[in-house]
Order: structure tokens, then sequence, then C-alpha cells
């Protein structure tokens, strides 16, 4: 199935190469980087036990309401215009003391959708049919039913959840890209990231952008070069425009 919303670096297009380069054998998928869950999604069930894992916590309290409430938070977009009205309000309310989880659930899951991109930051003012969107939401609940939604920094959920039948994807911020998401994302993270994979019991498998830094980065792990079409670039240049990326793993 799809996600339910689009996300800056989505692996809508990647979904498919990543999930054929997954081992045979693992019995625990945590996906560290869970962004729109775009992987995840893409299978009925990847393992006995799967853990979403994103550090932006109006994302993971989005996911969490969707698993647990997602009645409610159709309820909280019934009425609410694709307007840049409704856009300016239901940002500047996300972080007003008062909310409860549902409705800021309900404002964060506009606001993604009607924003530029899904940049979260200026509306989008395109077309989007706002309750035909909500009547998928129950559908991701089931699928989330059983899913563990959490919300830490990526080396916590890699150090507690690391055995050898472990499976981690991941998606991290791609370098030089960081000041999309609202967690931050620096070269000390990049760094902490391949010191923290280096250690680990588990099987891993990492995206990213095909970049010197990366490279150097993972020199001593597979990497396999991959390309797809940059649909945002093609938009604006007017022509086929390929992105890179690199697929690492250490298996
Ligand atoms: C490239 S996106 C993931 C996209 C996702 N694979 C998808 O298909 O939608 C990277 C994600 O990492 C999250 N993130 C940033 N810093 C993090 C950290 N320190 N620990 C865990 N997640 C983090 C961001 O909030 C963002 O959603």
């Amino acid at each position: 199935m799809n996600s339910f919303i689009p996300w800056i670096g989505g692996k809508r297009l990647l979904r498919k190469t990543i999930i054929e380069m997954f081992p045979k054998n693992f019995d625990r998928y945590i996906e560290v980087f869970g962004g729109a869950g775009w992987v995840l999604f893409a299978k009925d069930k990847h393992a006995d036990l799967e853990i979403y894992n994103d550090y932006d916590g109006q994302l993971a309290n989005l996911f969490r309401c969707v698993k647990f409430h997602p009645d409610e938070v159709k309820k909280e977009i019934t009425g609410v215009l694709n307007s840049r009205e409704f856009f300016d309000d239901f940002k500047s309310q996300l972080d007003m003391r008062g909310l409860t989880d549902i409705q800021r659930a309900g404002r964060y899951f506009m606001i993604i959708k009607t924003s530029y991109g899904a940049d979260r930051k200026s509306f989008g003012g395109t077309k989007k049919n706002l309750i035909k969107s909500t009547d998928y939401l129950s559908e991701i609940s089931n699928r989330l039913n059983g899913v563990v939604i959490e919300n830490r920094d990526f080396e916590r959920i890699i150090k507690v959840h690391d055995r050898p039948g472990a499976l981690f994807y991941l998606d991290p911020p791609y370098h030089g890209t960081e000041k999309y998401y609202q967690t931050g994302f620096g070269d000390a993270d990049h760094i902490r990231l391949r010191d923290c994979l280096k250690e680990i019991k588990g099987k891993f498998i990492l995206s990213y952008n095909n970049d010197d830094f990366v490279r150097e980065l993972y020199q001593e792990f597979n990497l396999i070069e991959v390309s797809r079409r940059n649909s945002l670039l093609e938009r604006y240049e007017g022509k086929d425009m390929e992105y890179k990326e690199v697929i690492i793993t250490n298996y």
C-alpha cells in the first residue's frame, strides 16, 4: 500500500529496489528514520516485530493518532478547506498549549498535505481532496496495528533494538539537505550514525545521496549506486533529471 502523506526525501520511487535488497532472514524490522514510511507500507508485514521511528515529534504523534484514533483524526479535518487561511492558522496553532494530540495530528496532517512539496512551511495552492485522503486513514490504521511507533534519536533506537536477527532500514536526511527537516542533522550526526552502525550485531540497509562525503564514510561497506528521476527538478528544468543515490549494506 502507499503511505498516507508525501514527505521530503520519501522513498516512494525507490521502495521496490530497497526491498529487493533485504536479506532473506530477519525477525525484527526497524525503520529508524521513518518519515512517511514508504518502505514500511510497501509490504503487509516485514517481520513479526516492526518498529517505526522518527525524531520529529509532530510526525510520530500523527502516526500514533492515526494508528489508534483514525476516525477522530478524520473528524479534525472534516470541514477544513484547502485554503491559505486554514494553512496559516493551523501552522501557528501547532505548538500551542491546550491542543489534544488528536487535534495536533489533524493539523499536522493538513499542513503536510497542503504545503508546497510537503515542506510544511509554504501553502501549496494546488487542488487537493482532503476528505478523500482522510478516508484512507482506516486502512493505514489497520496496517499500523502491531507496529511500534517511537520518537527517539536514531542512536538510542539502534542500540535498544540491535541483535543478530534485526534488520535496520535507515534513510537519514541526505547530506546537504538537512535544512528541510525540523530536527536538524549535521556532519557530526552523519559520522555518529556511521560509528553506531559499525558496531551493530544485526543487519543494516541504508539509503543516501551519492556524494563524496557519504562514499568516504562508508568505504568499508557494500555500496550500490542507483539513480531515479527527480520530478521536482524536471518540473523546473523542463528536461530529464536523474538523481543519484547509493544503497549501502553490511551484508
Ligand atoms: C529522508 S527522511 C525519511 C523518509 C522516509 N524513508 C520516507 O519514505 O518517507 C529522514 C527522516 O529522518 C528524521 N530524522 C532527522 N533526524 C533524526 C534523528 N536524529 N533520529 C531519527 N530520525 C531523524 C526526519 O524527521 C525525517 O523524517
